[in-house]
């Protein structure tokens, strides 16, 4: 699991515009109504193989009754027939513009082809069990899960504001490039004597496991739970991404004036790893949460009780879930993580060759392709919240 400590179950106070409320569904609950904990214990040794066979199978295990593939709902359905909606919607007129937008607004832009392009609608699915839940399968692009991942590496990682799990235990080198040399050392603080004792590490295990996640904008603490501040323009509340912003603001209808992207956790998941349940509710506003998927395939948890058996999404790189309404402040944790299931268009990305800079400049050799190799083993997902305001 993550290394993030559990949400307290006790009520919570919510600050929505000036007034508190509680939660009504975060009341006290003995650890064993936790019905999160034997769907965990079951995905923990699935295969993928097992678990595939399941979504197209379904009825065999109790703990799969409440499983949702997007692309496969017919079970899910035959199970809850009142439950799920879908609801498709055209992609606005200027919507393959917006990506572009995005992409534009890139540091380091790719060069956008033909998978740009997008069907003419989308889907929503949406769940009475978990109102203001919704759930768009497949909505990103190829070429816009592909810059995401470069933005990422080369973009939200880097600057020295933005703080990840390993800040505590090593001096990263300034800016943090992850991919430099896989054999570069990379030591612990010599000024912090409680970390003395801990050993020299490599650039390629940081690849590998070691990092977890990343912050953008207001800079949660996980040890206190809270923003350490809202002053923005602050170090320890930086501006957040343009690019991210050009992207959740001009994709489509589904973001558009529904958040202003302030913080965002940026998780980094490899094989059998898994997120365990919490609400995410450190946000003085109760504006929609929009969760972004790229790489592996995961199963995600979310429910508006902590004792009832929450609904499991199958997420794919491209799914985008908001988490808006009474769900905003639900449940949620991701089962677990398959690795070697990211799709062909990220795993194969021939990095130098999509790269709008690169190609003007004639270089198509500077060795990083291993960005989709790496994308082979992991799933990235970045959750994105509006700090302040309604
Ligand atoms: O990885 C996910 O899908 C969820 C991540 C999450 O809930 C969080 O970072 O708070
Ligand atoms: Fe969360």
């Amino acid at each position: 699991m993550l290394s993030r400590p559990d949400t307290p179950s006790s009520i919570y106070p919510i600050i929505v515009s000036d007034s508190v409320v509680s939660a009504p569904w975060s009341s006290d609950l003995p650890a064993s109504n936790n019905a999160f904990k034997p769907l965990y214990k079951f995905y923990r040794h699935l295969s993928y193989e097992e678990f595939d066979n399941i979504c197209y199978n379904p009825g065999s295990k109790l703990e799969t009754d409440t499983l949702l593939d997007p692309i496969f709902p017919e079970s899910y359905n035959e199970l809850h027939p009142d439950d799920l909606s879908t609801a498709n919607y055209p992609f606005t007129v200027d919507f393959i513009e917006s990506l572009r937008k995005f992409i534009y607004a890139s540091t380091s832009r790719i060069y956008v082809g033909n998978s740009s392009q997008c069907p003419a609608t989308f889907e929503e699915i949406t769940l009475k069990s978990v109102p203001g839940l919704r759930i768009y399968p497949g909505i990103l692009s190829p070429d816009v899960q592909r810059q995401l991942v470069v933005n990422i590496i080369e973009e939200y990682l880097p600057p020295e504001t933005h703080l990840t799990n390993l800040h505590p235990s090593y001096m990263l080198p300034q800016p943090f490039q992850l991919f430099g040399h896989p054999r570069d050392t990379i030591i612990p603080p010599s000024v912090n004597p409680a970390l003395a004792a801990a050993s020299p590490t490599t650039l390629g295990s940081l690849q590998d496991r070691k990092l977890r996640w990343v912050t953008l904008g207001g800079q949660y603490n996980w040890t206190t739970k809270k923003y350490p501040t809202f002053e923005p323009h602050t170090r320890e509340f930086p501006d957040f991404p343009v690019s991210l912003t050009t992207l959740l603001k001009n994709a489509s209808a589904i973001f558009r004036d529904r958040i202003n992207p302030e913080a965002s956790i940026i998780n980094f998941y490899s094989d059998g790893d898994t997120l365990s349940p919490h609400q995410d509710i450190a946000e003085l506003s109760s504006a929609d949460l929009v969760s972004l998927n790229l790489g592996c395939e995961a199963v995600f948890f979310c429910g508006l009780a902590k004792d009832k058996p929450p609904v499991q999404v199958r997420l794919r790189s491209g799914d985008v879930i908001v988490m808006g309404g009474e769900s905003r402040f639900a449940w949620h944790g991701v089962g677990r993580v398959w690795d070697k299931t990211a799709p062909d268009y990220l795993a194969e990305f021939d990095y130098c060759e999509n790269f709008e800079h690169e190609r003007v400049a004639g270089n198509v050799a500077s060795g990083r392709k291993r960005y989709g190799q790496w994308m082979l083993s992991k799933r990235i997902n970045l959750n994105v919240r509006q700090m302040l305001g309604t």
